[in-house]
């Protein structure tokens, strides 16, 4: 080819991205604008060129600040009994109901209101790397969490504490020299929950196994992507374009971690059970759950029966691993952050776990646990100031002449609707002071000597909903929430910690929350008697 023909091919390529590109800023344009509803009240959406546009590009920055603007607007024009439009990052514009109608939007039929349709766009599902239908792996997932592991949780606690005691021991030292050393938080605490957490998962064997844990991490990065982010991205060829290359990451390192770990292991448990044989687990984990919950199932897998436990595994381990590892980074942040330390929560803590945490048996009590009111508390307070979603409960209107919401407006079919829960979580009306940390916040709601189960860190309700709430409520809310506490008592009574000079920064890149992740932390080994 000749120069002039490289140069004449060059500006035809130009052109042609150039023009692709101005097709698509238009379809984006009138994608969200065809959504916007005029008879809402709105935020975040600007006025002048291309303003349905620059509104959901905003969001990147500014989403969870535009849907509390909206939620305080609403409060103040209409009594906060209605709803409103905002934009979103993904140019599909959210209506957001008011705190008053969570009820009646959790209670809607699948038929009307459907939350599945807006998983597989709003969460990736489509691209996550499993060989069977998505729907089924979830209800697999719900079946064996709810039938099988969140019965067995006070006969497995004595476990569940072996297993967190041997992550923190190795994780921040058992040296009890007195010497004070610094760590990074996030990141030690992260590998002290991902080992703990994998521990109940993946069994005591490959919990242990430091390639294994980094292979998963990986996994879970690429799953986290996907899951999270995509969904997120502008509507058509740009999320397929970052989710393609995502999705080969996630199956390649899925791949990894299933053929040379899980599906070893998931074989050998088959054999055990099969033989019916006495070492069946070896103790506590979700693998011989799984096995076993999914022989009862009543539908079809979709797939052989390893390649299915296989996938739900790795799926449960990416709902579960990072969610409760960033709850408890948060959780330790508030502990240790300039507000927990005025309130002397740490060592409020540590007297509370010493004093019903008196001897090992105490660590396997169920009873033991539920009486720490003021760790669940804290627990639940920073849940609440810190919810990993800017809004939650998301579903598309589903029938062909839309549906009236309880407030009189209409909404068209396929709509998305949700509740803006971290504007209600930091609500004045409903939480005093609800910007600052106040660690006993909901133990002093407390009537003294009653157990109130609505108060715990593992129960939503309509003004929390950290772990979603109704029907879409987290099923492992009550295992993760076990697995905190544990750790909050077993860290407190055994290691001491300085405060942080300063609040942890915390940002959002759309609805995602990230963490500052240079923070370090000092702490020393306690000599206990
Ligand atoms: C602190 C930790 C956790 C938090 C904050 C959390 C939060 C949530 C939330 C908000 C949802 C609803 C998502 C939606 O409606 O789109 C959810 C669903 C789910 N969670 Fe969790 N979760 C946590 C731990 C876990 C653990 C440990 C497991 C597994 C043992 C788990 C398994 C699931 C599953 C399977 C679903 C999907 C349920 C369904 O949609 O039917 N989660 N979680």
């Amino acid at each position: 080819m000749s120069a002039l023909d490289y140069k004449s091919a060059a500006i035809v390529a130009v052109v042609y991205v150039c023009s692709l590109l101005v097709f698509y800023a238009v379809y984006l344009e009138l994608f969200t604008r065809k959504r916007v509803l005029k008879s809402l009240p709105s935020a975040g959406f600007g006025k002048g060129f291309f303003n349905w546009s620059r509104a959901s590009v905003r969001q990147v920055l500014v989403a969870p600040e535009t849907v509390e603007q909206g939620y305080k607007q609403v409060g103040i024009f209409y009594k906060s009994k209605h709803s409103y439009m905002v934009p979103h990052s993904s140019f599909r514009p959210h209506v957001m109901l008011p705190q008053q109608h969570i009820r009646w939007l959790s209670r809607q039929p699948e038929s009307i209101l459907n939350p599945e349709v807006v998983r597989s766009e709003r969460q990736g599902i489509n691209f996550f790397p499993i060989k069977s239908h998505p729907k089924t792996v979830l209800m697999a997932a719900h079946k064996v969490i709810t039938e099988a592991i969140n019965q067995k949780l006070d006969v497995v606690q004595l476990q569940m504490y072996d297993g967190i005691r041997q992550a923190v021991d190795t994780g921040l030292g058992t040296d009890t020299e007195g010497v004070w050393k610094e760590v990074p938080l996030v990141d030690t605490l992260s590998t002290v929950l991902d080992s703990a957490v994998s521990r109940a998962f993946f069994g005591a064997n490959l919990s242990r196994d430091g390639s294994f844990l980094h292979i998963l991490r990986l996994f879970i990065v690429g799953g986290g992507v996907l899951t999270e982010l995509i969904g997120q991205l502008p509507v058509g060829f740009l999320r397929l374009l970052v989710a393609v290359p995502f999705n080969l990451f996630t199956r390649a390192t899925k791949e990894i971690c299933a053929a040379y770990y899980l599906r070893p292991e998931v074989y050998k448990r088959i054999a055990q059970i099969d033989s019916s044989s006495d070492s069946v687990g070896e103790g506590y984990d979700f693998i011989t759950e799984c096995i076993i919950s999914i022989r009862k199932l009543k539908f079809s897998l979709g797939t052989d029966e390893v390649t299915f436990v296989t996938d739900l595994l790795m799926f449960l381990a990416l709902a579960g691993v990072v969610s409760t590892r960033t709850t408890t980074v948060n959780t330790f942040m508030d502990i240790l952050g300039p507000q927990g330390t005025r309130q002397g929560t740490y060592l409020t803590l540590r007297q509370e776990a010493e004093s019903i945490l008196k001897s090992e048996t105490d660590w396997a009590s169920a009873d033991a646990l539920k009486a720490m009111v003021n760790i669940d508390s804290c627990m639940r307070e920073s849940a609440r100031k810190n919810p990993l979603q800017t809004r939650g409960l998301m579903r598309q209107v589903m029938p062909k002449d839309g549906v009236t919401l309880p407030d009189g407006a209409h909404v068209p079919q396929g709509t998305w609707l949700g509740i803006p829960v971290e504007a209600i979580h930091r609500d004045e009306n409903i939480y005093p002071d609800a910007r600052e940390f106040d660690a006993l916040r909901f133990a002093r709601m407390r009537v003294e000597g009653q157990y109130n189960k609505s108060l715990d860190a593992s129960e939503p309700s309509d003004t929390y909903m950290f772990f979603s709430y109704g029907r879409s409520a987290c099923p492992g809310r009550w295992f993760a929430t076990r697995v905190m506490k544990l750790l909050i008592a077993y860290v407190t009574v055994h290691y001491d910690m300085k405060p942080l000079p300063e609040d942890a920064e915390r940002y959002s890149v759309g609805d995602t929350k990230f963490h500052h992740s240079t923070v370090k932390m000092a702490l020393r080994r306690r000599k206990l008697d």
